[in-house]
């Protein structure tokens, strides 16, 4: 089966994590996600999460570490191989140039939201680590 590489930023701050919400011009409009893209020919996943950050929320962001691969197929034709990356905002306002909407959700609620199906397990990784991810990246 064909496979697509994606990467995708969860973004920490305070406690919380920021979340995307797909356009509905966007494939699974409405869903939420955290923001990323696909790999380009010759690109590193680390530059084309930059990249995809940059191009997407305008703002620069710094790599801290990983959660594990996923791979999910949506129409049984395709099969995506999403990257998490644990990530911290380092310069630049946010500004959206593809969602329709951001959030940022803490623990309780990051559930709550109507997430891609590809995004569960990460969501369900990042909940189990949660407080050591927090301690260990990020000072409050
Ligand atoms: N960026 C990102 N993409 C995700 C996530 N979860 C998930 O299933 N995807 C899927 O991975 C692919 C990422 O592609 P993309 O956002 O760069 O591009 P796209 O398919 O919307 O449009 P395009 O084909 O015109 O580039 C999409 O099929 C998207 O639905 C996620 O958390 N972040």
């Amino acid at each position: 089966m064909k496979e697509i590489l994606v990467t995708c930023a969860l973004i920490l701050k305070e406690g919380k994590v920021l979340c995307t919400q797909r356009s509905e011009y966007m494939r699974l409009p409405g869903k939420w996600e955290f923001p990323g893209g696909k790999v380009e020919p010759g690109e590193s996943p680390e530059a084309c999460l930059r990249r995809e950050i940059a191009e997407e929320l305008d703002i620069v962001i710094k790599i801290l570490g990983s959660l594990n691969p996923i791979q999910h197929s949506y129409d049984g034709k395709v099969r995506i191989r999403l990257l998490p990356y644990l990530c911290e905002w380092q310069s630049g306002v946010l500004n959206l140039q593809e969602h329709q909407r951001y959030c940022w959700r803490g623990e309780n609620d990051l559930k709550e939201l109507d997430w891609a199906e590809a995004d569960l397990p990460i969501v369900e990784e990042l909940l189990e680590k949660w407080n050591p991810i927090f301690q260990k990246y990020i000072k409050l």
